[in-house]
């Protein structure tokens, strides 16, 4: 784990800094979507890319040394803002807002695929529907109290996922020891299309008292 740092800021502290880069971010994705689906042509194209590249170089003035990681707080709330599928600050994430539970014992989302995740035509990419789902069945792992890392992922193509509004859900369905076992789908207008099943892990290092510090962070 390269970069998985304690942060001491205060929640007012946290909550300007989502305001500034959760906008801007979601500013990114919308460029993404129109990068794609633009029909104009030549100049206007050079034009914008030159735009674009005039900001790249603007915000690399000032930048970190590789990914973001997880920073986490001192009530032990982490903040995955880089995640590829729920980052606020990566404009690659949908992003999944996860909903939980109270007693744990699911995970939920409503989100959208646009342009950005087509597979077939029209459809979601396999590996994106792998990509969302592996999070999900982490993130019910983590919302029952058994946090881990994926170590197997099996995945059920039921029916092609189609672009636009999506549900995904997860629990676990038994866990041993360090081990646990959980299930999701994935699901559109017209009902299931992916279906998987994974076993998560609690890393040595993690199980282990000297990194416990480690812990609550990396895997909220
Ligand atoms: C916000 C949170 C949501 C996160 C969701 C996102 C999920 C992710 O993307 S995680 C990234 C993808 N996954 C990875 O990179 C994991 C890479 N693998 C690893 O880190 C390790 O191999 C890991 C964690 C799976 C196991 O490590 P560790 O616990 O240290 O290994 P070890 O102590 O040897 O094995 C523990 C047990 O697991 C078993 N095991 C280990 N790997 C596997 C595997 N791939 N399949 C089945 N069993 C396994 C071992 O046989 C052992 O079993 P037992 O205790 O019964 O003898």
């Amino acid at each position: 784990m390269s970069r998985f740092a304690p942060e001491h800021l205060t929640p007012e502290q946290i909550e300007e800094q989502s305001a500034v880069y959760g906008p801007f971010t979601q500013a990114v994705r919308d460029l993404v979507d129109a990068a794609i689906r633009t029909e104009l042509g030549g100049d206007d194209i050079r034009a914008a890319q030159a735009a674009v590249e005039a900001v790249t170089a603007r915000l690399r003035e000032r930048e970190i040394e590789g990914a973001l990681g997880v920073t986490f707080s001192e009530d032990g709330v982490g903040r995955p803002w880089g995640n590829a599928v729920i980052g606020l600050r990566n404009a690659v994430a949908p992003p999944l807002v996860v909903e939980k539970a109270e007693d744990g014992s699911r995970v939920w989302s409503q989100f959208h695929l646009g342009a950005a995740y087509e597979g077939p035509p029209g459809c979601v990419h396999g590996g994106v529907a792998s990509l969302v789902l592996d999070q999900m069945l982490g993130q019910a792992a983590g919302a029952g109290g058994r946090p881990g890392m994926t170590a197997t992922l099996q995945v059920h193509y039921r029916k092609p996922t189609p672009l636009g509004p999506l549900r995904a859900e997860a629990w676990i369905e038994r866990t041993e020891g360090h081990k646990t076992w959980a299930r999701g789908e994935l699901t559109g207008p017209e009902g299931l299309c992916v279906e998987a099943e994974g076993l998560f892990i609690l890393p040595r290092w993690a199980r282990e008292p000297a990194d416990a510090e480690t812990r609550p962070g990396f895997f909220e």
